[in-house]
């Protein structure tokens, strides 16, 4: 059959027939592409053809076809299978062949590269490269055409029957049976040399093709892998059927290795189109051991998602664990705070129940400009200072003290203060506190106390803060007590007390211990305070009074001993107690060897007086350790000034302040040794300083018979009154000037209930007549007695100044109840007229004393109506100075034993007028009365009442 026996629109049987015999094909090829199949086998005309064409010779079947599906393939269009021109065959690939035929005929005759519509094959053969075939027809035709007809026809046909095989297996078993027969029939005519050739290239081709199609597979299976991309989520997918054929390849099967290779490659051919499902070894061992891999890794990673879990499900236990060793922990450490916070509050109950002194220790840092050498403290803990010391002080080259705060350079002056804090809150609660600074010259005792230089709000010192914090709490509790604070500010240089609150306070002053808990230096200027600025004011002020120096060591030494002392008087407006706090706040010079701070002429005299006053000191504290009955307080100004502090009943705080240089480490030790052994004093259970109502009410009662009595006076003249006094200090609280009042008694000496009560019974069996007055005073009752020795010492004065008025107006008055100046004060207007106005400048030492002493029960009593009095003078009696009579060591045993001591000196020198006065005015009875006052003076102790 040729194409124009074909029917004008052949059915695709009569197509499939027309083409079969594989004429129309070459013609249609070689018309062009001209000589393309240069020999045609046409179809032999005397032979009637069936109408399947099933007597077409094989050999012409194959021929042409085989011609022409070679020729195509060379110019580059795509190919069929012989198997589709078979019944059932894919015709459509015959369609697209010839399709691509037509265009390649267009495209030649156009001159135009038409693109070929239907096929793969789209590259020109003479590109070069490696083709890419769907199948291996080209291959298995090339292999044909040198081979006899008849084998490659069984050949043929078994691959036919092959292709048409769905079943994989059935299909592996008849190629490779095929095969082998096409590798027999191959090799079979070949000469044996020629054989090894041939198998070569056989299997160079085979090789060839297998990485191909391998490679494809594998990029295949790769692509499916990373669509998929659930390598771990989806479920393992099973090993395709081709596993078996792997692990058969694998175990190395009977067959051999050539036939498997050819076998597989023509197996692949066959299923083109589902390449990604074809058997291919090397992919498929690749493949499995990349799912080993993965297995592995997925495993692997399991087994760390399951150690991560029990990781986790650890450290969330460990954590909770954790937490909860950490809560108790917290717990532990705020109860060991507060532990600890207990013990030092107990320590420092415990330290004022025996009323140890408490020391602070404060490290100074080293001073801009010094040469930053080692410092000589070693080491530092809260209570604890380690001193580096030369050989000399033990072996191991340090030595530790005790305190009960040590402050390294570091801290700051809140950090001091705060510690300090309650000490002084306890002045508003009636306590009387010291605090004292003491250390080596330029170790900062007044940076401590007062501040630096140039001040600042955070570098004020304790004095500032203390007062601050007096007003806060003074404001806060003011509805409930009513405070005034009052403030004097002294200094001893060269033994000698000057007043720092007035510009020209060249004069001397006299400290009066007149009661056992009186500090007394009753001449100076006290003022009251009101506000944190006017005590800031005043602080300047005697700051610029005070005598400083320039020295070796310190370029601004203090060269005195400083006290600022503020006084509290409270008012409880509901009960009517009164509290009454006093608090000195004192910087002693420095002590210094005078041969290191090069001092010469004055600067040495100072330097002498002060390590003099200082040695007193540390007798004064020694004694006072070794609890020795006699405390040697009058051998300087600085102890007499500090004896209620060190031996009374107060708080007291020292400051010990060191220095940090190695070459002061001497002077370091011998301070921290006094220290310790001030830290060692025990001074008893500090008591506040109340007076209840019951002590006012009888006051009142005292003050309102006074009252009746200076009624009855006709001569108001001669008496002063003080009711004008605004209080108790009488001075003028609308500002904060400093008022100079000669005749001041410090508010301990007499307002403290403790001292009124620690009387004698000589004093309680006090009777006397106020002479010239007819009055008859006795002083032996319980309630009366409340009221100290220098109360009746100031009824005594007073008396007797008072004497001729009161006598004339009732000559019979006797009362049994104590007679203070009091009454005269409040009651008696003009009486204060002829007493404070001591002559300026007059040295009044030992006159003004005794009045103070007199005077002080009238500056502190409040009255009935809750003014204060002011005390009166001596008034008409001499201001005359007078030597002291009593050497200091009478005065010293006087001040440790108040049942022997001895009477103020005034009272000595106010006998002349009394006695005079008794002489002139006989009593009733005919006999003279003598001053109750005589009584208390005399050694022996005993009362001398004159009857
Ligand atoms: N804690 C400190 N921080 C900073 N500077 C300090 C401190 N303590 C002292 N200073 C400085 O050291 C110098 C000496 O201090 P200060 O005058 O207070 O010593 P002092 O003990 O009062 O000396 P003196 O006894 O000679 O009067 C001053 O310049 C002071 O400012």
């Amino acid at each position: 059959m040729c194409a124009r026996d074909l029917p004008e629109e052949p059915s695709q049987e009569e197509f499939r027939l027309g083409l079969r015999n594989g004429i129309v094909l070459c013609n249609a090829l070689n018309k062009v592409q001209p000589g393309a199949i240069p020999k045609v086998v046409e179809a032999r005309t005397d032979t009637v053809m069936p109408a399947d064409g099933s007597a077409l010779c094989a050999y012409q079947y194959f021929e042409n076809l085989r011609n022409f599906l070679v020729s195509v393939q060379d110019i580059g269009l795509p190919t069929f299978e012989l198997s589709d021109l078979e019944k059932g065959g894919k015709g459509v690939r015959v369609v697209d062949c010839i399709l691509a035929l037509k265009s390649f005929s267009e495209s030649k005759t156009t001159g135009r590269q038409t693109p070929c519509k239907y096929g793969s094959i789209t590259k020109p053969s003479t590109s070069g490269k490696h083709f890419i075939l769907k199948n291996s027809d080209a291959f298995m035709n090339k292999l044909m055409r040198s081979h006899t007809t008849e084998p490659i026809q069984k050949v043929l046909i078994a691959e036919q029957s092959i292709e048409t095989d769905c079943c994989l297996e059935s299909t592996e078993m008849t190629t490779s049976e095929s095969l082998n027969m096409l590798v027999r029939t191959l090799l079979l005519d070949k000469k044996p040399e020629e054989i090894p050739l041939i198998v070569e290239s056989l299997l160079i081709k085979v090789i060839q093709e297998y990485e191909c199609r391998a490679a494809n597979q594998h990029l295949v299976n790769c692509i499916g892998d990373l669509k998929g991309s659930d390598l771990f989520s989806r479920p393992e997918k099973p090993l395709p059927e081709k596993t078996s054929t792997s692990n058969r390849v694998k175990m190395g099967e009977e067959k051999p290795n050539l036939l498997k290779v050819t076998e597989e490659v023509s197996s692949v051919g066959r299923n083109d189109d589902c390449a990604a499902e074809q058997f291919q070894p090397g992919a498929e061992i690749s493949i499995e051991l990349q799912q080993k891999h993965i297995q592995e890794l997925r495993n692997s990673l399991s087994s760390v998602k399951s150690g991560m879990e029990q990781l986790r499900i650890q450290y969330s236990e460990d954590f909770t664990k954790i937490g909860r060793q950490l809560y108790i922990l917290s717990n532990a450490a705020s109860g060991y705070h507060k532990v600890l916070e207990d013990n030092r509050k107990l320590y420092n109950q415990i330290q004022d129940l025996k009323g140890n002194i408490r020391v602070y220790c404060r490290v100074r840092p080293f001073l801009p400009g010094q040469a930053n050498s080692s410092s000589s403290v070693a080491g530092m803990e809260e209570r604890t200072i380690t001193i580096i010391t030369p050989a000399k002080y033990g072996k191991d080259g340090s030595k530790s003290f005790t305190f009960n705060k040590v402050f390294g350079p570091a801290a700051t002056q809140e950090e001091v203060f705060s510690d300090m804090q309650p000490l002084i809150r306890s002045v508003l609660d009636g306590f009387n506190v010291c605090i004292f600074a003491y250390g080596q010259t330029g170790s900062g005792k007044t940076y401590t106390m007062s501040g630096p230089n140039v001040l600042s709000e955070e570098s004020v010192g304790v004095n500032y803060r203390a007062l601050n914090d007096l007003f806060n709490l003074k404001a806060q509790r003011k509805g409930t007590i009513n405070y005034e604070i009052f403030v004097q500010m002294i200094e001893i240089y060269n033994e000698q007390v000057r007043d720092l609150l007035q510009d020209s306070g060249n004069r001397r002053l006299e400290i009066r211990n007149t009661s056992q808990k009186g500090l007394a230096v009753p001449d100076a200027s006290i003022v009251p305070v009101t506000s944190t600025s006017d005590v800031a004011e005043l602080m300047n002020q005697g700051q610029k009074n005070r005598v400083v120096g320039s020295t070796a060591i310190n370029d601004r030494s203090s060269r005195s001993h400083s006290c600022l002392t503020v006084h509290v008087q409270g008012r409880d407006l509901t009960s009517g107690t009164i509290l009454r706090g006093c608090m000195h706040l004192v910087d002693l010079a420095g002590s210094e060897r005078v041969d290191k701070s090069e001092v010469v002429g004055d600067r040495l005299k100072e330097a002498l007086y002060i390590n003099k006053s200082l040695s007193a000191l540390g007798d004064v504290i020694a004694s006072l350790a070794q609890k020795n009955s006699h405390v040697p307080y009058r051998n300087s100004k600085l102890t007499q000034l500090l004896q209620d502090s060190l031996g009374g009943q107060a708080k007291t705080l020292m400051f010990v302040h060191i220095s940090p240089e190695p070459d002061a480490v001497n002077e370091t030790i011998s301070t921290l040794k006094f220290a310790e052994r001030v830290a060692s004093v025990e001074l008893g259970t500090a008591k506040a300083n109340k007076e209840g109502g019951e002590v006012r009410e009888l006051k009142e009662q005292i003050a309102c018979l006074k009252a009746t009595l200076a009624k009855k006076e006709g001569e108001p003249e001669n008496i002063q009154s003080t009711q004008s006094s605004p209080n108790i200090y009488g001075i003028n609280k609308g500002n904060a000037t400093p008022v100079f009042r000669k005749n001041r008694q410090p508010m301990e000496d007499v307002g403290n209930l403790e001292v009124r009560n620690n009387v004698t019974p000589m004093q309680k069996a006090l009777k006397f007549d106020i002479p010239g007055s007819g009055i008859h005073v006795e002083h032996n009752s319980p309630n009366s007695v409340k009221n100290c020795w220098v109360d009746n010492a100031a009824v005594g004065d007073n008396q007797f100044e008072n004497s001729n008025s009161v006598r004339e107006q009732e000559p019979n008055l006797t009362t049994h109840t104590l007679l203070p100046n009091l009454f005269y004060q409040r009651y008696t207007p003009g009486l204060q007229k002829g007493r404070v106005e001591s002559v300026p400048g007059q040295e009044s030492d030992e006159f003004n004393g005794v009045t103070n002493s007199c005077s002080s029960d009238q500056d502190m009593v409040m009255s009935a109506s809750g003014r204060k009095v002011v005390g009166i003078t001596n008034g008409g009696v001499s201001n005359k100075k007078k030597p002291r009579e009593k050497n200091e060591n009478n005065m010293t045993t006087r001040s440790t034993n108040p049942t022997c001591k001895s009477p103020p000196q005034s009272q000595k020198r106010l006998q002349t007028p009394v006695r005079s006065s008794v002489q002139k005015t006989p009593t009733k009875n005919g006999k003279q009365l003598l001053s109750g006052t005589d009584g208390r003076r005399t050694p022996s102790g005993k009362t001398n009442t004159v009857k």
